[in-house]
């Protein structure tokens, strides 16, 4: 009997189930995923079509032996196989995290749970998921600090930012870890060390499902919206595909849902998000190739650094602008510069004769032809200072060296980053320049 699929179909399934993939290497037949599967299995979870494979581009992520339909279940995964605070109440931690007060937040209680299970090694009954997950993430909270000093802003700042979170969180936390000791034979100190919360915050922050609980007294009044769900959250991120994901509460599964085809043999992908590079790189660690929500910010520093310091009513103008809201989320993306970004601009470049009109402006309406010129030559100013500014961070990058390879990798991040957002100021100093010719 001949099977359906002929030569090709055939040589492609082999490749997807046993072997190299043409984008990746499957790894369904390693010791650790086998165990992985049969632990899921005997925990209710059915497996029919997704595999584990290495792809080139995206890293590790999960193919599909079956094509997918819009609205078809990709995964469904039973309660009993994820790790949530329920999970951590019925361990051993429950005791300790009870009579502690103020009362942990459900984060610290998860990160706890996370580096103790991992400590355990073999004897954690959660043993085939904790030995799958990275040993450390790519999110600026692993960077050095003159790697995250070639952020562009305000991602820099944010970077800054959730390293000194971080810093804040190990060393608040400190003293109840230090009650923990009465668990272990070995000193707490050497267990719950601020490398190992790291490890447990970025597993949370970048691999956890939404899953709201209810509010527990033992927590404190933090939201406990985490759920680590093993196996699903090997399902990288694609802008362009749209799932529904959701706890079903009728089967007691996380079920998730695409909307959107998917071939045979190829990655299947989730939506983390509609996020751009810049929050891809913060919050998981990754940039997103032909992202259509990138976007290049204007921060309100630079906007200031381009308009006359001789306009008497510039002080107003920023106070109207900051009351209204408009000093935030000022981009360029690939089809130019945003509505609010020429706004703003707009209402900079109004004359002391047409200062009152600034509600028109702020509204979308054009005042006059020398105002819409000039507001146009102050977006085109601030375009090219930008451009300019990341081609030098390039360069800078470019001769930056070092031998340690998590320094490069976290080193062609921001490079990666870098050189898409030149790539969008480009486009739009080319938009701009059309426009500037036809308003001439
Ligand atoms: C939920 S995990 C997905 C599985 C992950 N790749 C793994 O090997 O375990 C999220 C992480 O996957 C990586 N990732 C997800 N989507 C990606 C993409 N499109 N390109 C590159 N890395 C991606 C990022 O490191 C992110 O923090």
């Amino acid at each position: 009997m001949r099977s359906k699929c002929g030569r090709t179909g055939r040589r492609r399934k082999n490749k997807a189930e046993n072997g190299s993939n043409a984008s990746g290497e499957s790894r369904s037949h390693e010791y650790e995923y086998i165990q992985l599967c049969k632990w899921l299995k005997e925990r209710g979870f059915q497996n029919n079509y997704l595999r584990p494979v290495e792809f080139t581009d995206t890293g590790r992520g999960l193919a599909t032996t079956q094509s997918l339909q819009p609205g078809e279940l990709i995964i469904s995964l039973p309660e009993k196989c994820l790790i949530t605070t329920d999970t951590v109440l019925h361990s051993y931690l429950q005791k300790y995290i009870k009579r502690w007060s103020p009362p942990v937040s459900p984060l610290l209680a998860l990160c706890t749970f996370l580096v103790t299970e991992r400590h355990a090694g073999h004897k954690s009954c959660w043993k085939p998921y904790l030995t799958l997950l990275p040993d450390s993430y790519s999110c600026p909270a692993y960077w050095e600090d003159d790697i995250v000093s070639f952020l562009p802003q305000p991602v820099k700042q944010k970077a800054m930012e959730q390293k000194t979170e971080l810093h804040d969180f190990y060393m608040s936390s400190l003293p109840f870890f230090k009650s923990l000791q009465p668990l272990f034979g070995e000193n707490i100190d050497n267990i719950l060390t601020y490398e190992a919360l790291r490890w447990a915050w970025c597993t949370v922050n970048t691999r956890t499902v939404y899953m709201k609980h209810e509010q527990k007294d033992c927590f404190s009044s933090d939201k406990d919206i985490y759920a680590l769900a093993p196996y699903l959250d090997l399902l990288n991120h694609s802008p362009g595909v749209q799932v529904e994901a959701a706890f079903n509460l009728k089967n007691r599964s996380y079920e998730v849902r695409t909307t959107v085809s998917c071939r045979k043999y190829e990655q299947v992908f989730i939506c983390y998000g509609p996020h751009d590079n810049q929050r891809l790189l913060l919050e998981y660690g990754f940039v997103a190739l032909n992202n259509p929500h990138q976007s290049v910010y204007v921060t309100k520093e630079v906007l200031l650094r381009h308009v006359s310091c001789k306009d008497k009513q510039m002080e107003k103008k920023c106070s109207l602008l900051q009351e209204n809201s408009f000093l935030e989320n000022l981009t360029f993306g690939l089809d130019g510069p945003s509505w609010r970004l020429l706004t703003v601009a707009k209402l900079l470049c109004l004359g002391s004769e047409e200062f009152m009109c600034w509600k028109k402006v702020l509204l979308g309406n054009a005042i006059s032809e020398s105002n819409e010129h000039s507001g146009l030559e102050l977006v085109r100013k601030i375009c090219l200072h930008l451009l300019e500014d990341t081609s030098l961070i390039l360069k800078e990058i470019s001769s930056f060296t070092s031998k340690n390879i998590l320094v490069k990798k976290h080193l062609a991040l921001v490079e990666a980053l870098r050189l898409d957002e030149l790539k969008i100021l480009q486009t739009s100093a080319d938009i701009l320049e059309n426009m500037h010719r036809a308003s001439r």
